[in-house]
C-alpha cells in the first residue's frame, strides 16, 4: 500500500520539474508552492493577476522570490488557464497545475486544439486518498473529466489510473469497476460494462492490473462487507483502484472523503502530453502539496 510520505521521497528524488500555475492568485495555491519550494521539489511560474499575486507573496511568503518562482500576467481566468497551457506545450514547464480556476475552464484551454496538450487518448482524472477510516490507500477515477464514460473510454480511463497506480509504486493494482449491486443487471449499465473490463483484463486487452466486477462499494474496499456478502475475487475488500461510473459519482465520493473523512488527497489528470495537478479549488494547500509531489513521481 502506498503512503503520500513515499510518495514525497520519490518526487524529491525527481526533482526540478518547472510548474506553470494557472491562475495563482489564491493563498492555499501560494502556500502549497512555498511548501514545495522549501521542500525543493519544483520552480513555478505562476500565470494570472499579476498585482494580486505579488502582494499576496509580499504579505504572506516573503520569502518566495526568483528563481524559485517567476510571475507572468494574465487578465482573467481564461487567458491564465491558456497562457499556463502554453507554458507547457512549449516545453517551458514541465507540469501543469490547476490554482483558482474552475475546472472546465482549465480543461478547455488544456484541450485546445492548436495550444493544448491532448495525445489522442482520453484525457483522465486520478485521485489518490489515504483515508484513515479504513487505514489505506485508494485511487478513484474519475471525479472530474468523464461525464458518463463509454466502455472503449472506461478502458482508457483504467489504463490511465493503472499508469498512474505504477508510478506510485503499486505494480499490479487491483480495479474495482463500481455498480450499486455486484450481480449482473442488464439494467444497469455499469454491471455491464464492469463484467466486460473483468473479461477484457482475463484476455490481455486491459494489462498491468487485475479487474474484477461488478463490485458495490462496500465490497470493494471492505473484506469484512465482501465475506459477510459471500463475495470473492483478486479486488473484493482489497480494491486499489475504484472506477466509478459518473462524474457524479466520482465527484461526490471524493468530497465524502474529503468533508466526511478527514482523508488525504492527491490528484492528477492522466493521459496528457504532462501530468495535470488537478485538485478541488477548495482542497487545502496540503493536498495541492500532495497532489504535485503524485504528478512529480509519475510524470512520464
Ligand atoms: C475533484 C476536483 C474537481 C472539482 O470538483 O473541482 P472544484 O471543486 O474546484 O469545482
Amino acid at each position: 500500500m502506498v503512503r503520500f510520505e513515499e510518495i514525497f521521497s520519490k518526487a524529491e528524488a525527481a526533482a526540478g520539474a518547472t510548474v506553470a500555475v494557472a491562475s495563482a492568485e489564491d493563498y492555499e495555491v501560494l502556500k502549497s508552492v512555498h511548501m514545495a519550494v522549501e521542500k525543493n521539489l519544483a520552480s513555478f511560474i505562476l500565470v494570472g493577476d499579476e498585482k494580486k499575486i505579488a502582494s499576496m507573496i509580499q504579505e504572506s511568503f516573503p520569502d518566495l522570490t526568483e528563481p524559485a518562482i517567476s510571475i507572468q500576467h494574465a487578465e482573467n481566468t481564461q487567458n491564465a488557464a491558456l497562457e499556463a497551457v502554453k507554458l507547457v506545450s512549449s516545453g517551458k514547464a514541465g507540469v501543469l497545475m490547476k490554482g483558482h480556476v474552475e475546472t472546465s475552464i482549465l480543461l478547455k484551454a488544456v484541450l485546445n486544439k492548436e495550444v493544448g496538450l491532448r495525445t489522442g487518448n482520453v484525457l483522465s482524472h486520478v485521485a489518490l486518498f489515504e483515508v484513515p477510516a479504513i487505514d489505506r490507500s485508494i485511487f478513484i477515477t474519475d471525479a472530474a473529466m468523464n461525464i458518463a464514460p463509454d466502455l472503449n473510454q472506461k478502458v482508457q480511463i483504467i489504463q490511465n489510473a493503472v499508469k498512474i497506480a505504477h508510478g506510485a509504486g503499486v505494480q499490479n493494482p487491483s480495479v474495482a469497476p463500481l455498480a450499486a449491486v455486484e450481480t449482473i443487471n442488464p439494467a444497469m449499465q455499469a454491471t455491464l460494462d464492469a463484467a466486460a473490463l473483468t473479461q477484457m483484463n482475463r484476455r490481455g486487452q486491459i494489462k498491468g492490473c487485475v479487474i474484477d466486477g461488478p463490485l458495490a462499494l462496500d465490497n470493494a474496499i471492505s473484506v469484512k462487507a465482501a465475506e459477510h456478502k459471500g463475495i470473492s475475487g483478486p479486488a473484493a475488500g482489497k480494491a486499489d483502484i475504484l472506477l466509478v461510473p459518473s462524474i457524479e459519482a466520482g465527484n461526490i465520493l471524493y468530497k465524502s472523503l474529503m468533508y466526511f473523512g478527514n482523508s488525504k488527497v492527491g490528484a492528477v489528470i492522466s493521459g496528457a502530453k504532462a501530468p495535470i495537478v488537478l485538485t478541488s479549488r477548495a482542497d487545502s494547500a496540503e493536498s495541492k502539496l500532495y497532489s504535485l509531489a503524485l504528478a512529480i513521481c509519475t510524470s512520464y
